[in-house]
């Protein structure tokens, strides 16, 4: 009889002994049965073990599907450094199938990429180093680069991937690559169909793909021979899960690329603070095309102000597009009483209600509660309810108001709900069907239209005042990347609503951003990411005494462990969701081995464990 350690997929459980009577390769799939339980659990063979003196139960099957060793490594990374069962991190990937096998196919490419000489100097860095970041300002032709070198791997008969944040992948996008590696490139995200996803693995097992494009969970294809991995706009947030296992994606295309000893190349105009101290940088501060930006400070109270509407008027005079940043949606984040002072809260989590006058009604953008909008304010019953903080629905409506013969449209999760409704408005827009296009962070990434003469932001003093040591950085990134998006050829515009003018007009137009870069290493130095580790360990219950409870026990916990230090802990900025009560500990170190340490050591149910946390 032969012993085998296995860890069953999607399950929090820690790794089981099976035995089996057959010699069973480690990376193997395999049906098992759980104890107690009567149905079966697909589990992966991680290796052999030696007669443990307890009895075993046997594997049931032995699949055709297998996990290769180099996914068995990374898997085990991710269960270790993120903190989850080897089930969870394997669950990531997507397994091999023994049936299929590769053709080494010649390719031929049409489409020449010629690059401009500074292009060319850019690509010379990023082909001298194993792994690099290309630091370029917005509309350098970062694409054309990655494209130039994805290439000349494909051409050695290596596999490469390219990844995005999701909604990068847009049509444009597609029909860039398209030109080049036709049959060769496939899209991956989520949102790809079951059967698309089936006929993708399989094409690229055969050997007919050889580049993925796609969100982060395209790193975890079955990929037989990587040889680069692209992580485009790397400062994103949204490479980071929130879901366990919690992983960053670009931190792991960091890690896989040490490791394996593989090509790795970060973009981004805007890089995140740690790629930038880290990794090697080739910067590239030259648009392809010839271009000129202005920008203009506003200091108003309004939702949105007079000027800036001027502004909009000529631009659509002179039939150039425009696009409208805040970063809300709903046509109002709060409704707060003329009387007694009070939020209209949600009844399941402690946020206010934001008002959705479309579907005439409140909503909770925490727990998808909705309810009829009040005539009167809930908690004094008489007051009347006013209404805060702009959203996206609200300027929407004030601009089709006052440009009545314009189209106007809004680009946010309420908008645009699935991939059609995606793709549809933003091929109007590339039509130059569109007027003003009026939108949340997903109007920030990677697009590329160059009718676009004026990009207005609002409301970025939310994201500068919100309480994270990420604040300056995120604000400041975001408003680079929408001023990016106008002006991409020739002349661009950029209006900024804003009290904090001083701040984001020095780094717009005296200094840089690696001059914000630079100075914000000087403030972190010793307190935050990159100098130290940053954890965050959320504990939420229904229960909420319960749950304060195990708070104190967890508290008292860490403060005895070695080498780490509690930043602070308390009710979570968000309190409740959900009808969950959440408090929150956040943990930092110098060194990652006794942080690592500290929280392997938790042990509850109710707490999930948010390692290199971007709050
Ligand atoms: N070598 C080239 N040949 C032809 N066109 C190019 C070349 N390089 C860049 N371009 C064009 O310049 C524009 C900007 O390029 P691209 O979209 O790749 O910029 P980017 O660096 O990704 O910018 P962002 O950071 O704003 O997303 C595109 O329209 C692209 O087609
Ligand atoms: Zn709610």
């Amino acid at each position: 009889m032969n012993y085998y350690e296995v860890a069953i997929l999607k399950s929090p459980l820690q790794n089981l002994t099976y035995q089996s009577e057959e010699i069973i390769e480690n990376g193997s799939l395999v049906e098992v049965l759980l104890a107690n339980r009567k149905s079966y659990n697909l589990a992966v063979v991680l290796k052999k073990v030696d007669k443990p003196d307890f009895k075993c139960s046997t594997i049931l099957s032995i699949k055709d599907e297998f996990y290769s060793s180099f996914m068995l490594e990374i898997a085990d990374f991710v269960s270790k450094y993120y903190i989850c069962s080897m089930g969870f991190a394997l669950s990531l990937f997507q397994a091999f199938d023994k049936n299929i096998s590769y053709k080494n196919l010649e390719i031929e490419y049409n489409k020449e990429i010629n690059l401009s000489s500074f292009q060319e100097e850019a690509k010379s860095f990023l082909d001298s180093k194993k792994q690099a970041l290309l630091f370029a300002k917005t509309g350098a032709g970062k694409t054309e680069i990655y494209i130039k070198t994805v290439k000349e791997i494909l051409k050695q008969g290596k596999q490469a991937v390219f990844l995005m944040p999701e909604i990068s992948l847009t049509p444009q996008m597609e029909k860039r690559l398209k030109e080049v590696f036709s049959t060769n490139v496939a899209i991956w995200h989520s949102k790809v169909t079951a059967k698309r996803k089936k006929e993708i693995l399989e094409k690229l097992q055969n050997g007919e793909i050889k580049l993925i494009a796609g969100a982060r969970s395209a790193l975890f294809l079955p990929y037989r021979d990587l040889g680069l991995i692209i992580v485009d706009e790397e400062h994103d947030s949204s490479y980071k899960s929130d879901t366990t296992p919690r992983y960053n994606a670009k931190d792991l295309a960091i890690f896989i690329a040490k490791k394996f000893d593989l090509r790795l190349i970060l973009g981004s105009a805007t890089p995140s603070l740690n790629s930038f101290y880290k990794i090697p940088y080739f910067e590239l501060d030259k648009t392809f095309y010839e271009t000129k930006k202005s920008y203009i400070f506003e200091n108003s109270s309004q939702n949105i102000s007079e000027k800036t509407i001027q502004l909009i008027q000529k631009s659509i005079e002179n039939k150039n597009q425009t696009i409208v940043f805040l970063p809300t949606r709903a046509n109002f984040k709060h409704q707060i009483c003329f009387d007694c002072g009070k939020s209209v809260e949600c009844p399941f989590c402690s946020v206010s209600m934001s008002l959705h006058k479309n579907d005439l009604a409140l909503k909770c953008h925490y727990c998808g509660f909705a309810q009829k909008i009040p005539d009167f304010c809930p908690s004094c019953k008489t007051g009347i309810v006013r209404n805060h903080r702009v959203g996206t629905a609200q300027i929407e409506e004030i601009l089709k108001e006052k440009f009545p013969s314009s189209v106007i449209k809004r680009f946010d999760k309420d908008s645009v709900k699935s991939e059609k409704s995606l793709k549809n408005i933003l091929e109007e827009f590339n039509e130059n069907k569109i007027d003003v296009l009026v939108g949340t962070q997903m109007l920030s990434k990677g697009h590329d239209y160059h009718n676009v003469k004026l990009a207005v932001v609002l409301g970025m003093d939310s994201l500068l005042n919100m309480n994270s040591y990420k604040a300056r950085e995120n604000a400041l990134s975001l408003l680079l990347q929408i001023a990016g998006r106008s002006g991409r050829n020739g002349f661009g515009e950029v209006v900024i609503e804003t009290k904090n003018e001083e701040f984001f007009k020095y780094y717009l137009e005296d200094g840089s951003y690696k001059e914000f870069l630079n100075s914000e290493l000087e403030f972190r130095k010793e307190l935050y990411p990159p100098f130290v580790k940053l954890a965050r360990v959320v504990l939420s219950s229904t229960n909420g005494l319960k749950v304060k409870d195990e708070l104190s026990l967890v508290v008292k916990e860490l403060k005895n462990s070695k080498d780490i230090e509690i930043v602070g802990f308390g009710e979570c900025a968000i309190f409740k969701i959900a009808n969950k009560y959440r408090y929150e500990i956040l943990i930092r170190s110098k060194e990652v081995k006794p942080l690592l340490k500290a929280l392997h050591h938790l042990k509850s149910t109710n707490i999930s464990i948010d390692m290199d946390t971007i709050y």
